[in-house]
């Protein structure tokens, strides 16, 4: 039936349908029920708006027709596209239901059932498996783009087409609003450093597994800069084990296994299918009986949850935690967290107006609302999500020593990200404002009349790595100079530790920087973020010195690229994986003393105690700083005098800040191998224990 209908010559004259009520709302798209008038059909309609989009139609094109290749029963595909003025419209499938985000908000606030989430989940995994062996990834897997039909058929939606426009144009210029919260985003997406693969999409849907069952994301009330923070600093978050007792303890796993921050420790969407949480899913009928049954028509609730939205933006107080509501109004409306860019969230932050508590919101549109202070819905805001260590790295004792810098970033993150450009400089890898703009050349581009044919639903986007000019702004660490670090002058760019001694351990790291040094205008800009700036770069996306070490390229099609499946059997980097890269050069096994490795080792050790002193006078210089920070902005402090020094203050806590990341990972990997270091002198010296008795013998 629906290939039959898939294969139906949809009209591509925008006369020939019927537009009626609104479905849905996306970033940049209105979703609409319409009737496809000469084949009496009900279809649904995404409406992109061109102009909106500083968009690359030829791009699209390409893209279309790669992914016109891509066909599952659980991935939904448009029946065509068109451009309507300066408007694109998608036809597709109309699932009558909506999408499981839509459905909880009306009947499931709290969440679904184990039974109803291992269905809905199964069905989405087996897209995702399907896109992966494709060598694609979907980059958007969340509950509002889990699509269900009234007889309880799941598709997972969303191709994008707003995302790859806006990811090889360029959209600051091109729009003003706030774009979501990036709940949904894996850690290594964040940090642009070293380009993520499909398990990016494994992280989504652990994510969108907890969505399911709470009713809402993770870290789902929180700002965007603060959601960063977290999913970056804190454990990943996981099921709980007194709070979530009405889940089972394969559930619990099964999130655990997907939310881990390595991804080269998530499995292949492939092998995950066989989890055995997975035994409880049921039919399309048990989904249809158990969630759908008695919900009011698709349009009549989304106009319910826009009103209630309306409401809640007029009735509510404004203050400080009109960023939480910000990140919650985003939510809501279902809104991708992968999309969002600098200028955005520059806007975002300019449009929190601290001066007299009025935060204004310009989500589509730019229209300005007032954005109020109380949360949205108490039973889900007043629900903070409880960050716990679900998994293996619970307990690790090198968290628990660096809790004490955890607890004060995440007091920093929640006290001073108004004005989150700085720091998110240190979370990203990304084009400043003051960046050359790669796209300025941009003319604007009139869309052709022509039809974009069998456009696909699936957001598929590849591990993108291409360079910009300017200066490096990954792992900077700049400890500010009052700090008097003693043993640690080097400020800038790196490790702590001399080169010297750091050396014979970091090889991987040396030879990256040694591309850096011979190729001091390219910058690993891998990932959304990066594609966006640099589409006019393209050549540079073969380079990949840094690419990473799992998701190998096969190939590349247009802006997508095929990654290996067997990670398993890539050569690990990790200095764990093989202690023999650990040792110095032209060391092995066999000729190494432990008398040559011991100097190394105390020295490391002298790093270590070195650094932890750095760390507390960080510590107490923050707290000094918060409270003149308190201070000036408590009292009558207007003057413009008074705002240069927050300002300095703000670049200042920034600056602290970004130190305490650096240090932090520093004293992670110096700990990690000071361990091995340990491990090998101990084994050594069992061995010339060994060799001593066999001599004397
Ligand atoms: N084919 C469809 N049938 C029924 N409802 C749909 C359909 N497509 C989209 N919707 C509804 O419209 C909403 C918005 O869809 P859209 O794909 O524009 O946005 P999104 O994925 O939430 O946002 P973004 O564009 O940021 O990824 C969806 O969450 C869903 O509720």
């Amino acid at each position: 039936m629906e290939h039959a209908l898939l294969s139906r010559r949809f009209p591509t004259n925008p006369d020939e349908y019927k537009l009626y009520e609104e479905i849905g709302e996306g970033v940049s798209a209105t979703v609409y029920r319409a009737l496809c008038v000469p084949l009496d059909i009900l279809v649904a309609i995404k409406v992109l708006d061109l102009e909106k989009c500083n968009n690359d139609l030829d791009g699209i094109r390409r893209e279309v027709q790669t992914m016109s290749l891509i066909d599952h029963p659980n991935l939904l595909r448009a029946y065509c596209s068109f451009t309507n003025g300066h408007q694109l419209w998608v036809v597709m499938p109309y699932m009558a239901a909506g999408s499981a985000l839509h459905i909880m908000k009306t009947s499931f606030p709290e969440g679904f059932d184990e039974p109803v989430i291992a269905t809905l989940l199964r069905e989405v995994l087996k897209a995702l498996v399907y896109l992966h062996s494709q060598g694609h990834i979907h980059r958007d897997v969340k509950a509002g783009n889990i699509l269900i039909d009234t007889n309880g058929a799941v598709k997972l939606a969303d191709f994008g087409v707003s995302a790859c426009m806006f990811d090889t144009g360029n959209r600051q210029r091109a729009r003003n609003t706030f774009v979501g919260t990036p709940c949904w985003m894996a850690p290594e997406v964040m940090q642009q450093l070293h380009g993520y693969d499909y398990k990016a999409d494994i992280w989504s849907f652990g994510i969108t597994a907890l969505e399911l069952a709470h009713g809402h994301a993770p870290f789902s009330k929180y700002p965007p800069m603060k959601v960063l923070l977290m999913t970056l600093q804190n454990a990943p978050p996981g099921l709980d084990y007194e709070r979530d007792k009405r889940f089972s303890k394969s559930f619990k796993d099964l999130v655990a296994t997907c939310l881990v921050k390595d991804p080269r420790k998530r499995p292949p969407s492939e092998k995950l299918l066989k989890h055995s949480f997975f035994k409880q899913a049921r039919s399309a009928e048990y989904l249809a009986r158990s969630i759908l049954e008695g919900l009011p028509p698709l349009g009549e609730r989304f106009r319910e949850l826009k009103s209630k939205e309306a409401e809640l933006l007029l009735n509510n107080k404004l203050g400080q935690e009109s960023k939480e509501q910000l990140s919650q109004k985003e939510y809501i409306r279902g809104i991708s967290g992968w999309n969002f860019n600098l200028e955005d969230l520059k806007n975002a932050a300019a449009l929190i107006d601290s001066s007299n508590g009025t935060c204004h919101l310009d989500i589509r549109d730019n229209k300005v609302k007032d954005v109020s202070q109380d949360a949205y819905n108490p039973g889900i805001s007043g629900h903070i999500y409880q960050e716990r260590v679900n998994h293996g790295a619970s307990g690790r004792p090198e968290e628990d020593e660096i809790q004490e810098v955890e607890d004060l970033n995440d007091a920093l993150s929640t006290s001073f990200p108004s004005r989150p450009l700085e720091a998110l400089k240190s979370c990203f890898d990304v084009c400043g404002a003051d960046d050359p703009d790669p796209t300025a050349a941009y003319s604007g581009v009139q869309p052709s009349a022509e039809s974009v044919s069998a456009l696909q639903f699936p957001k598929i986007e590849h591990c993108k790595s291409a360079n910009c000019n300017g200066e490096s702004l990954e792992r900077s660490v700049s400890v500010p100079m009052n700090l008097g670090t003693s043993g640690c002058h080097k400020h800038s760019s790196g490790s702590l530790i001399p080169e010297e001694v750091l050396s014979p351990y970091m090889s991987a790291d040396l030879e990256r920087d040694e591309f850096r040094q011979r190729n001091p205008s390219i910058r690993n800009r891998s990932g959304p973020l990066l594609f966006r700036q640099m589409k006019d770069s393209r050549t540079h996306l073969s380079v990949a010195p840094e690419e990473p070490s799992e998701g190998k390229i096969i190939r590349r099609r247009g802006r997508f690229q095929v990654t290996s499946d067997s990670i398993s059997q890539k050569v690990p980097t990790s200095a764990s994986s093989n202690s023999r890269t650990n040792l110095p050069t032209g060391a092995t096994r066999s000729n190494l003393k432990p008398s040559a490795i011991l100097p190394t080792l105390q020295f490391l050790v002298q790093q270590n105690t070195m650094q932890k002193e750095v760390l507390s006078r960080l510590i107490s210089s923050i707290e000094e700083t918060s409270d003149d920070y308190e201070a000036s902005t408590s009292g009558s402090y207007q003057s413009s005098g008074g705002h240069v020094r927050e300002k300095e203050l703000q670049s200042y806590v920034v600056q602290l800040q970004q130190s305490i990341t650096e240090l932090y990972e520093e004293v992670q990997r110096l700990k990690l191998r000071n361990n091995q270091l340990e491990q090998q002198i101990i084994a050594l010296s069992k061995n010339d224990e060994r060799s001593q008795t066999e001599d004397k013998q």
